[in-house]
């Protein structure tokens, strides 16, 4: 593969690349430059995590030296979204997870490298470059870089305000010239880009995945039941969800649908080299097939394609795509129900 085939199967789908010169001139430099993307295992994992995940597959196609940080004690700096005593098994759910993530997208989960953020977060050195660090940063400049991430209060604690801080020495830590993930993460990563080069590091290349609505319009969120497919969702579940999607015909705009039936659903039926079709009965044309998201989508702003048809084909196809993933997290409820025990907890202790 040459830089360009390079170049290219690393940034499809993403929404920026921070800035391609130098990732050309990396890819150029090196056969083997290293990419990490990190997770604070917080809540239950959803298609937007494996949207963003699925690129991992093109890393690893292009040649990239490809970490995962299940990043634990950032789970808790977070406003303490996950309870101290819950991240261990909250990091070992994380994990397994994006195992059977990689392996849906059509990749081996054994060319990813996995690290937990307390393995190298407490040494020595990494705690020395912390404290100088927060010795120099504004209180208002971490608080800006991390307002995307880090939940919002008000009365905000330093947790948050360490946060930005050790995302910016992961970077260093785990030697990464490539960060990714979801571009919320890019006001982060622009302040690692301004200050590790002072704390000896590099300024990390940053590539940012578009982060996707939800399915009931506006943005996926975390609290809203019905905006999101969970990865052990039922196939009745993702039906019922997409169902009740908001998804207004002839409309793109925040149509949590067409999106994930472009960023998750076509890049892996292209995996497989197979096509989307969308079954009608002959009395209403009969059914559709689709090689390219692009032509469906026409058909969709034409209205040659109902919204109801397209949300029961998408349901099936997001529901198929998730399938490998809900069966792993099936055959092993002891993960979810340790990891949320409020929630999951009863099915199996008894
Ligand atoms: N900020 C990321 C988690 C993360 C933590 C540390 C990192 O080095 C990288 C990423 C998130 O929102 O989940």
């Amino acid at each position: 593969m040459n830089v360009d085939e390079r170049l290219e199967l690393a940034t499809r789908h993403t929404q920026e690349v921070v800035t391609e010169e130098e990732l050309r001139t990396l890819l150029d430099e090196r056969d083997e430059p290293r990419a990490y993307i990190g997770y604070a295992p917080t809540g239950e994992m959803h298609i937007g995590h494996f949207t963003t995940m699925r690129k991992l597959a093109d890393f690893l196609d292009a040649g990239l030296d490809v970490t995962v940080l299940i990043a634990d004690l950032h789970a808790h700096l977070d406003d303490e979204k996950s309870p101290f005593d819950l991240l261990e098994a909250r990091a070992a759910y994380y994990e397994e997870t994006i195992r059977a993530m990689i392996d849906a997208a059509g990749a081996d989960p054994e060319g990813v490298a996995f690290v937990r953020g307390r393995e190298f977060e407490l040494d020595e050195e990494y705690s020395l470059e912390l404290l100088r660090m927060a010795a120099e940063t504004t209180i208002s400049r971490a608080q800006r870089a991390a307002s995307e991430v880090v939940r919002e209060s008000d009365s905000p604690k330093l947790g948050g305000l360490l946060y930005p801080l050790m995302q910016t020495l992961d970077v260093d830590a785990l030697d990464a010239d490539i960060a990714y993930g979801g571009v919320d993460q890019r006001g982060i990563y622009m302040l690692s880009r301004e200050i590790l080069p002072d704390h000896g590091g590099d300024a990390p290349i940053c590539l940012f995945a578009p982060l996707l609505s939800g399915l009931s319009g506006g943005k996926m969120s975390a609290s809203e039941e019905a905006s999101k497919v969970n990865l052990n969702d039922s196939p009745e579940a993702v039906a019922e969800k997409l169902n009740d999607a908001y998804c207004p015909m002839g409309e793109r705009e925040d149509n949590g649908v067409l999106e994930y039936v472009q960023h998750l659903v076509f890049p892996i039926l292209d995996e497989h080299d197979e096509s989307f079709v969308v079954e009608r009965p002959e009395k209403y044309g009969g059914d559709l097939v689709y090689d390219s998201y692009e032509q469906l989508e026409s058909d969709f702003l034409e209205e040659e394609l109902h919204p109801q048809d397209l949300k029961n084909a998408a349901g099936e196809y997001i529901s198929d795509v998730i399938d490998p993933i809900r069966t792993r997290l099936n055959d092993n409820p002891q993960l979810l129900a340790d990891a949320y025990p409020e929630k999951y907890g009863d099915e199996t202790s008894a």
